[in-house]
């Protein structure tokens, strides 16, 4: 029986795939495993039973991710599952910077009384009148699963796009329409576009990439769109743009003190991936993610940990270890289950960074005086033993 706890509301689509041996508790520090969304983790304790955190969407940024490592507790994202609902939030908020449909809406509200309001509008309207996205310039920094959709949505609403990204993988340069021009370096994409918008994860290498220096290369009159996290604009600067003039809108999902009310912001609550399709995905791949890598063993798209898979648990007793990245580890698991004449039928072992995780196959049965002979050795994290 393996206990899971929810960190936030997960789409019952997802939940509702766990068998009758997966049992949810109220308290986090006694679960196998949690299931989260955007929930901040990085001050919580975590339990000695926890052993995978699924975070049902893309960011993982309110996820400590070195001390799971430490612990032995991998943690998985669902790469692209809510791409699609935040591509079309975008393209929405390129919509709205565009023409002043917050201001023609709230216009008929204040005047819903006036019995003349059809005549009236047609007086007032211009004052909300905008430009058209057609034939402008996009330039979309970070061409993953969220990158390049907008990119190629903005080429099919016939924008002129720019995309930057030195770290594309070869599956996204293979989705990106080859319309888009490569923009060699980012300050090349600030000054040529109209709208920018930024889809990279927060890291310490991306915090505060649109600073005063980027806003400073970019065009008078520029829409700047962030649907990614609020940590990747410097705000200050921004709001400083926007009374200035230089920038005409920032559009962006993440509503903080410093830019909710800004003249020119225009603000939504975290919406991008709140569609009950994203939802929905985002719960069934993590669930998916989380009960494989519980029963079976294997990991997908884990985030600190390497992708490792052996396919489901057979007759054989499988044991997986999560250890530091250091030489001789594969020497020591083989020398302790060579002691107690244990046969290998597999074994695999793959490294992300300073981690490494072993997944070996036994046609016999494991006794517990092996696994804690293993779990002694120096450098392992982890140590279970499956079926
Ligand atoms: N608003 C929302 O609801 C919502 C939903 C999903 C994701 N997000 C945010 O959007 C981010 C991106 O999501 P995704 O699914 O596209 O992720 P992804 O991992 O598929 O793509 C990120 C891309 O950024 C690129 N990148 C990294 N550093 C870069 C840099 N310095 N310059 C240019 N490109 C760089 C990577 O190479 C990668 O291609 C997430 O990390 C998350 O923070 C927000
Ligand atoms: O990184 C993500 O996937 C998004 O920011 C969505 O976050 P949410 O699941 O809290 O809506």
């Amino acid at each position: 029986m393996y206990k899971y706890h929810c960190l936030n509301p997960i789409s019952e689509v997802g939940l509702e795939r766990l068998t009758e041996a997966y049992v949810p508790v109220s308290d986090a520090k006694t679960a196998d495993a949690i299931l989260v969304r955007s929930a901040g983790m990085h001050d919580m304790e975590f339990g000695e039973n926890l052993k995978a955190i699924a975070r049902a969407g893309a960011g993982v940024n309110n996820i400590p991710l070195e001390k799971c490592a430490e612990e032995g507790i991998v943690v998985f994202n669902t790469p692209g599952a809510n791409a699609n609902g935040v591509k079309e939030l975008v393209i929405a908020g390129m919509l709205l910077a565009s023409r002043d449909i917050l201001g023609g809406i709230n216009w008929v509200q204040e005047n819903e009384e006036d019995g003349n309001i059809a005549k009236d509008a047609e007086k007032a309207k211009k004052a909300f009148a905008g430009c058209e996205l057609e034939g402008k310039k996009l330039g979309v920094i970070g061409l993953g699963a969220i990158g390049v959709l907008v990119a190629n949505a903005a080429m099919h609403l016939g924008m002129d796009v720019y995309g930057y990204d030195p770290y594309v993988s070869v599956e996204s340069a293979w989705k990106l329409s080859r319309n888009i021009h490569h923009a060699k370096s980012v300050d090349e994409l600030y000054k040529e576009c109209d709208y920018i918008t930024i889809h990279v994860p927060a890291m310490e290498s991306t915090k505060g990439m649109i600073d005063s220096n980027a806003i400073s290369l970019m065009k008078k009159d520029v829409v700047v769109l962030n649907f990614a996290r609020n940590v990747l604009v410097d705000e200050e600067a921004m709001v400083d743009a926007l009374i200035s003039g230089k920038v005409k809108h920032y559009v962006t999902d993440f509503p903080t003190p410093i830019v909710a009310g800004v003249k020119g912001a225009i603000v939504i609550p975290h919406l991008g991936a709140s569609t009950e399709e994203s939802e929905d995905n985002c719960a069934k791949m993590a669930v998916k993610e989380m009960v494989d890598y519980l029963e079976n063993g294997n990991i997908t798209n884990s985030v600190n940990y390497p992708n490792c898979n052996m396919g489901k648990v057979g007759d054989n007793k499988r044991i997986v270890l999560l250890h530091h990245n250091v030489p001789n580890m594969i020497g020591q698991f083989t020398k302790v289950l060579a002691r107690d004449n244990m046969n290998i039928a597999d074994l695999v072992n793959k490294s992300k960074g300073g981690y490494a995780y072993t997944m070996i196959d036994i046609d016999s049965d494991v006794p517990e005086t092996v696994a804690e002979d293993l779990r002694a050795i120096k450098d392992v994290l982890r140590v279970r033993v499956l079926n």
